[in-house]
């Protein structure tokens, strides 16, 4: 089980907004995060990658505790190791397609059914800013995967993608999640993209 109990003081511009989330995530499932604009669904993912500490509470991902306020735990993102996809991609300007992929990974095979996957292979010299937007999220997308994450944190992976191409990533993207025994949350707008995908959802309210 992945266990969320959390608080947040969320500072906005126009004052302060109490995050508090309580989930309990069963492993192997696929959770959407959905909200309005401002609810705090970039900042629960950051929380859960240990980018970003929660004032108050626990996270827990099977026997390990990443997080734990009152014991004073707080795992580094590198103890963490989640896959994450941000909403802006943050690629490495001056790496190409090829070599992100390499720095995750030294496994040559799985790079190359990677590149397959995202249907970059025609693309794998190329540096970010020669890439178009979709497949710009299509590397970053690559990169989380190349970890082998046994969790998958995803902020609006699919923005970019026009229907056939998400459509075509979206299925191999749950063969691979199945494939690594792994967990995925996925922050959504869009409730269409993710029908018959997902087998759980976070609705965040923004509290005050
Ligand atoms: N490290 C932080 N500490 C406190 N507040 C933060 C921090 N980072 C962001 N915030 C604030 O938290 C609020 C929620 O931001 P967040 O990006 O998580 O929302 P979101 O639900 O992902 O929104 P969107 O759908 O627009 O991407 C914002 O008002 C933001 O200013």
């Amino acid at each position: 089980m992945i266990r969320i109990h959390i608080e947040k003081r969320l500072k906005a511009y126009n004052g302060i907004q109490v995050l508090r989330i309580e989930k309990t995530v069963t492993p192997g499932s696929i959770l959407r995060v959905t909200g309005p604009s401002g609810a705090g669904k970039t900042t629960l993912l950051k929380m859960i990658a240990g980018l970003i500490a929660p004032d108050a509470g626990t996270i827990a991902v099977g026997d390990a505790v990443w997080y734990e306020s009152a014991m004073k735990i707080n795992f580094s993102p590198q103890q963490r190791q989640p896959g994450f996809v941000f909403q802006d991609y943050a690629l490495f300007p001056n790496m190409t397609v090829l070599q992100h992929l390499q720095y995750a990974t030294q496994d040559a095979a799985w790079i190359t059914r990677l590149l397959a996957i995202g249907q970059l292979q025609t693309f794998a010299h190329h540096k970010p800013a020669h890439l178009s937007g979709g497949q710009q999220q299509r590397l970053a997308i690559l990169r989380a995967l190349a970890i082998r994450p046994r969790l998958l944190l995803m902020d609006e992976p699919f923005s970019a993608l026009d229907v056939k191409m998400k459509t075509r990533l979206i299925a191999d993207l749950l063969l691979v999640i199945k494939e690594l025994n792994a967990t995925a949350i996925i922050v959504s707008h869009n409730q269409q993209e993710l029908d018959g995908i997902c087998n759980d959802e976070l609705v965040l309210g923004g509290e005050e």
